[in-house]
């Protein structure tokens, strides 16, 4: 199913815009976790299990996964949620940017053994470094446009011709690159008036905006601003604040809830 068909099903079906990220770190685990072999698996699955239903996509991030040897793990997690929770849509977070025949490589990682439905990219090194990704048409292509971090401003609010560079990326992505329907931009949800202009610019395309929860981004300013004319078009991220809400064997119970407390904060709002 193409990306996009699938994360508007899962708006609508689930009444959900909360995006819960899969960001396992293994110092933050409970006691009963550490030092097991399959730990971070354990610890995902649960959270997935715990929360799937209170959420329009899942978003694993890479380096948590590489950063232990856990690739494995994490091709089993994305097999978890396509088998146990299909219809949610797995976006992988590698942020991958590269010549385009590395590039194609970084594609078929994301895509043919992760098995991720889409894939965060940045746009950086030009159209011919995000083609090996828009090669695969259902497959969503989820490119940096105003990033969560202070540090996002050293470029992406230089001027270019009028234009800041993250205003130019979010209408060269809206009017050439999306071709197939299958792009979306990542606008920091610390950076609300930026969502606004970005919003502006692109019309309906999706939004994946972290930085609510543990980078203090304001959910009603995220939602006042980044809303489509359908009232969705934003995958909201929050990572930290749902996988380490409990520290005990009652982990997952504790994410759960403060997903659901995620979810109602940000549905209240719309
Ligand atoms: O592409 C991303 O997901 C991303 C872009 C961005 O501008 N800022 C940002 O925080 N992220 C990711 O979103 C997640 C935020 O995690 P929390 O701050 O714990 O909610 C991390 O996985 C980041 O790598």
């Amino acid at each position: 199913m193409h990306f996009m068909t699938a994360l508007e099903a899962a708006w609508r079906q689930r009444n959900s815009l909360l995006c819960v990220g899969l960001d396992p770190d293994p110092a933050r685990f409970p006691a009963h976790l550490q030092g097991r072999p399959h730990a971070i698996l354990e610890f995902c699955t649960q959270i997935v299990d715990a929360t799937a239903d209170l959420v329009c996509c899942f978003k694993p991030q890479i380096a948590y996964f590489a950063a232990r040897r856990a690739e494995d793990q994490l091709e089993a997690l994305i097999e978890h949620i396509h088998t146990r929770h299909p219809g949610t849509p797995v976006v992988l977070d590698a942020k991958r940017g590269d010549i385009g025949s590395t590039a194609e490589q970084y594609a078929v990682e994301a895509f043919e053994r992760f098995k991720a439905d889409a894939i965060t990219v940045n746009p950086y090194m030009g159209r011919d470094s995000v083609d090996p990704y828009l090669a695969y048409p259902d497959k969503g292509v989820i490119l940096l446009c105003r990033t969560s971090n202070p540090g996002g401003s050293d470029l992406q609010f230089l001027d270019v011709g009028g234009l800041k560079l993250y205003e130019h990326v979010a209408r060269l992505v809206a009017e050439e690159w999306n071709a197939s329907g299958n792009c979306g931009l990542v606008v920091g949800a610390t950076f609300p008036a930026e969502i606004a202009r970005v919003r502006a610019l692109i019309g309906d395309m999706p939004l994946l905006v972290p930085g609510i929860g543990a980078q203090g981004g304001d959910i009603a300013a995220t939602l006042a601003a980044g809303l489509s004319t359908h009232g969705a078009g934003l995958m909201i991220n929050s990572s930290r604040a749902i996988l380490y809400a409990g520290q005990d064997e009652n982990f997952a119970a504790a994410a759960r809830q403060a997903a659901l407390d995620t979810r109602d904060a940000i549905n209240a709002q719309r």
